[in-house]
């Protein structure tokens, strides 16, 4: 994998550098769109092809398919130079691709059955590491190739007047036909083992969506990780343009190159080290909108080594975003699904990479070469710049929205998380207990749905093997009971606005303590109809009592416990006194405009920590409004049943009944 991954990193490089010096003699235009063909010749087979390739690699022996892939990659990269036509490149750079194609899925079938179960994992980094790792050893190889290839023009009469690319291909091909010769001698290689399929792209592409989709945290992951490589996409196609404006060869564009995967390198290895403390959600973010910055800059300045310097902080902070992000995936994604996201990953990232390559430099193309006279000076723009520029803003708007949708530290300012970080240290927050059990709140105006859904919610969690503790406020102690009736009873009139806080307050008080906080510390999931939030939309804004007040005094009767989730099941007032039947309690008749107050507070407390609520539109049917909660209750459970799954693993249709 060495071997061949050095050797793919190297025709990449040789490639675009020969398009680009074969229309050297061309106008800017045509140099650019030359070297965004090769881009797209070597992206195109893979999203086409893909699914066929992984086919063949479970019928036929995979240790003859990758000798043979070897073998044609050989003698097809090796043609290049002799040929020397562009027509010639993009012909063979789509051959080079299609066999890549049958070579990838037999090695990755390959791997399970040589590494025994527990260090696949292991391998897998190994995999990432030589895929990666080898990048700056091929940038350093073809600069070395092509000041080597300089001299031999001049020397040798064989290499005059021919491209210096000509000793990198040459390299690359013996690379393929080393790894051959390696594969060749693997004896641990089974002649065919079972069935490894590829699914289709289409498939992929559904089944991550489904998924994707309905987890916040992953889908704010896969953006960013996109933007990511969208902004590096922007780099990779247009660098041997940008570089030989700034007055560098193929070699300054190999050092350009190999800089972005040194700092990838040390961002992956170091960045995550360094700052410890900081939650990685926001490293992650940070990181996409730093890179962002540099890429900003490195459109704008024209000078080499700061670029080439840049280069490497940019490359470093995408390095942190990509490391983070894998890491947030095989963590927070349960392992039947964490092949399917990667896969989604890797598929949406090669159309978003070729979508960008196709886009930039034909962008450069139109923009052409520009130049700003500000009096005494010219300052040069060309669609190389506009690129970069344009990819700059992308990662930094990809960073902006990964910070805000994935933030789970809501509340503490930025700046203020990232000092702390840098001493080593972590900033102090107010944020739920740390109790073994879960704790969800339903809450809403009246007649909203809460006792529905929250009655529907508890049954499919027990389904789903949860010990559920169901609960509601006010009057599910013994003491609570008597509260209830006094504070229900329509024929109580004249309590007053304080009075009542009290008492919901005190049946609060001897709620948490008689029956939440020992289910939860029982390990138990809590849900409860209405809870803490009740009393200051209620009393609050209902009565007009100060928020300040309410607040303390039920921070006090709870001891400061705050649920996990709290689920708003938001629903105009006229609709939900509507649905109600029978005589209405005390509250229940209370004007309009009470229960209109009541509502916008509720609204507005979910609004200050959208991550501690799920708001939901009450006047959906039921069964859509379950949905809703179900995803969002799934990304907090800590051993979800998959949605897909759920239809064969709910067994107790009686219950349900
Ligand atoms: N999404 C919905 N669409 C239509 N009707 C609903 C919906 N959800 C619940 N209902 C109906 O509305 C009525 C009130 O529902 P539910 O008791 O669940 O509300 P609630 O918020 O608990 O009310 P309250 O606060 O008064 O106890 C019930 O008859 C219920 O069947
Ligand atoms: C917890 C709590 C409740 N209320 C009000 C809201 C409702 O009108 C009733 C409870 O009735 P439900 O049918 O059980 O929903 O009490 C309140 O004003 N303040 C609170 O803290």
């Amino acid at each position: 994998m060495s071997v061949c991954s050095l050797g793919d990193w190297l025709n990449l490089l040789a490639l675009t550098a020969l398009a680009g010096n074969l229309t050297q003699h061309d106008d800017y235009r045509v140099q650019s769109l030359a070297i965004g063909g090769v881009f797209i010749a070597k992206m195109l087979p893979a999203i086409l092809l893909g699914p066929l390739a992984g086919v063949f690699a479970d019928r036929f022996d995979r240790r003859l398919t990758m000798v043979t892939a070897d073998v044609a990659r050989f003698a097809v990269v090796l043609s290049i130079p002799f040929v020397q036509s562009y027509q010639w490149i993009i012909i063979a750079t789509v051959l080079v691709e299609c066999i890549n194609l049958f070579w990838v899925p037999a090695k990755d079938a390959t791997v399970p059955n040589l590494v025994p179960k527990e260090q696949l994992e292991s391998a897998n980094q190994l995999n990432l590491l030589v895929t990666y790792g080898t990048a700056p050893v091929a940038a350093l190889l073809f600069a070395a190739l092509s000041v080597v290839g300089d001299v031999a023009t001049n020397v040798v009469p064989f290499m005059s007047g021919r491209d210096t690319t000509g000793i990198a291909l040459t390299v690359n091909a013996c690379a393929y036909l080393v790894s051959a010769f390696l594969i060749f001698t693997l004896r641990g290689i089974p002649r065919r083992d079972g069935a490894i399929s590829t699914p289709s792209v289409l498939k992929q592409v559904v089944e991550g969506w489904r998924f994707v989709g309905g987890n916040r945290l992953v889908r704010g992951l896969i953006i960013g990780m996109l933007g990511a490589f969208a902004a590096g996409g922007a780099v990779v196609g247009v660098a041997k343009i940008y570089v030989e404006a700034l007055g560098g060869g193929d070699a300054a564009y190999g050092v350009v190159f190999g800089a972005v995967f040194v700092g990838m390198a040390l961002g992956m290895f170091f960045g995550p080290r360094l700052l410890r403390e900081l939650s990685r959600r926001r490293l992650f973010g940070l990181a996409i909108t730093v890179a962002g910055l540099v890429l900003v800059a490195i459109a704008l300045v024209h000078n080499l080594v700061i670029v080439v310097m840049l280069t490497v902080v940019l490359g470093a902070c995408a390095g942190i975003s990509w490391i983070i992000g894998y890491t947030l995936i095989g963590l927070e994604v349960e392992d039947g699904l964490r092949g399917r996201t990667f896969s989604f990953l890797q598929s949406t990232a090669r159309v978003t990479l070729l979508l960008v390559v196709a886009v930039a430099n034909p962008l450069a193309a139109i923009y052409g070469v520009r130049r700003l006279d500000l009096g005494e000076v010219t300052y040069r723009f060309d669609g190389s710049n506009l690129v970069l520029l344009i990819g700059g803003a992308l990662a930094i708007t990809v960073g902006i929205l990964a910070l805000r949708h994935m933030d789970d530290r809501k509340g503490v300012s930025l700046s203020a998380d990232l000092i702390a970080a840098v001493r080593g240290e972590r900033f102090p927050t107010e944020s739920p207990e740390h109790v073994p059990g879960l704790f969800l709140a339903f809450e809403g105006g009246e007649g909203s749905g809460k006792t529905t859904q929250s009655r529907l919610i508890a049954i499919w969690l027990r389904d789903q093997g949860f010990d559920v503790v169901q609960t509601r406020e006010p009057g599910s102690t013994k003491v609570g009971m008597r509260l209830r009736a006094i504070l229900l009873d329509a024929a109580e009139r004249g309590l007053s606005a304080r009075a009542e806080a009290l008492l919901y307050a005190a049946d609060r008080a001897e709620h948490v303590e008689k029956v939440i906080r020992p289910a939860l510390y029982r390990g138990s999931l809590v849900i409860t109809d209405r809870y803490v939030d009740s009393s200051l939309a209620y009393q609050g804004a209902g009565r007009a009592l100060a928020p300040e007040d309410v607040s303390k005094i039920n921070a006090w009767a709870t001891g400061g416990l705050v649920p996990h989730l709290t689920v708003l099941i938001d629903t105009p007032p006229q609709v939900g006194l509507r649905r109600l039947g029978g005589a209405a309690d005390r509250i229940e008749s209370e004007p309009l405009e009470f229960h209109e107050r009541v509502r916008k507070e509720f609204r507005a407390l979910a609004a200050a920590a959208p991550e501690r609520y799920l708001v939901v539109d009450g006047t959906l049917a039921t069964e859509v409004i379950t949905r809703q909660i179900q995803d969002r209750i799934r990304e907090l459970l800590p051993d979800p049943v998959p949605r897909e799954s759920e239809d064969s693993t709910g067994t107790m249709p009686a219950i349900r009944d």
